[in-house]
């Protein structure tokens, strides 16, 4: 945070995303007087953070050192108009689902420093994960700067091709969603089971946080782990089989879930 808190972060947008980075880069060291946030309307909570010394739609500092997208990518056009000041060694970052690189190289120049980042919401609680493309001009120290700014929310995957992006952002960009749709869904189910709501949430969230708990670092566990639950002729195999054998089942559900998202960014891309 050190380059950060002498030349300084702007962060254009602060919604959901923007909010949930910004908390997590302040609560990691980040000066507050560093940040200067562009936001038509600002939260309660970033209203806070001005009272703290944080520059709410303050005049853009020169030259500073990242310059944060954070604005939907409808919106990205008329943002880029907005944008005016002296970035020569700035390091642009968009967290943007739908914007290519080409799109702000277009506006900014080719010289231009950018990098996209797919990050995701539980990068608030520094548990998110990102997946980082550069643009040539932000090969080297540019990326592993922003390299360093992401991991210090979450989890870093570097990518070669930005083609990917749409692919990651059906997965890790969208997928905290899917999980909190599960959540409902089992709370949901619960309930159709007979539970008092409260108690069928607790025991959902509490097996959720649980399980996740115990995935490792080799994916052929995972299966060792459905394994060991599912006693054989026992009840978790019931549940499965349903799973398995409703129409769709559950692995073309969820692969259609994230083509959809997939799919979707590769729209907004075009859009661009
Ligand atoms: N919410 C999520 O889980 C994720 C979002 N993203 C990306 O982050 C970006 C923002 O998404 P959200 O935070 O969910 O949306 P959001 O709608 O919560 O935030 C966008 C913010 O931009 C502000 N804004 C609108 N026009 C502006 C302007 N001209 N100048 C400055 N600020 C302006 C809005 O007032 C709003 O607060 C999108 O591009 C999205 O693709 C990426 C990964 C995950
Ligand atoms: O829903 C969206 O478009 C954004 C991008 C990934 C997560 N939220």
């Amino acid at each position: 945070m050190e380059a950060l808190n002498k030349n300084g972060m702007v962060l254009i947008g602060c919604g959901r995303m923007g909010s949930a980075l910004l908390a997590a880069w302040l609560d990691t060291g980040l000066a507050h007087e560093a940040v200067t946030v562009v936001e038509p309307y600002p939260s309660d909570w970033l209203k806070e953070q001005a009272a703290k010394g944080l520059r709410l739609n303050a005049d853009i500092p020169a030259n500073p050192a990242v310059l944060i997208l954070a604005t939907k990518p409808q919106m990205m056009k008329e943002v880029m108009g907005q944008i005016e000041g002296d970035f020569a060694d700035t390091l642009f970052i968009s967290v943007a689902a739908g914007t290519p690189i080409s799109f702000f190289e277009a506006e900014l120049g080719a010289d231009a420093k950018i990098v996209r980042v797919m990050p995701n919401t539980p990068a608030l609680l520094k548990k998110g994960v990102s997946a980082l493309v550069a643009n040539k001009a932000a090969q080297g120290a540019p990326l592993a700067a922003a390299q360093d700014l992401m991991t210090a929310v979450g989890v870093v995957e570097i990518l070669t091709d930005e083609e990917d992006i749409h692919a990651v952002i059906g997965l890790s960009g969208s997928g905290p969603a899917y999980v909190f749709a599960f959540v409902e869904a089992l709370v949901a189910a619960g309930k159709d089971a007979g539970l008092e709501e409260d108690l069928a949430f607790r025991l959902a969230r509490d097996t959720l946080v649980g399980a996740a708990a115990m995935i490792g670092d080799n994916f052929a566990e995972v299966a060792t782990l459905r394994e060991n639950v599912t006693s054989p002729g026992g009840t978790t195999a019931a549940a499965l089989k349903v799973f398995a054998e409703s129409e769709p089942n559950l692995n073309a559900l969820v692969s259609a879930v994230v083509k959809a998202s997939k799919d979707r960014s590769i729209e907004l891309a075009e859009m661009a």
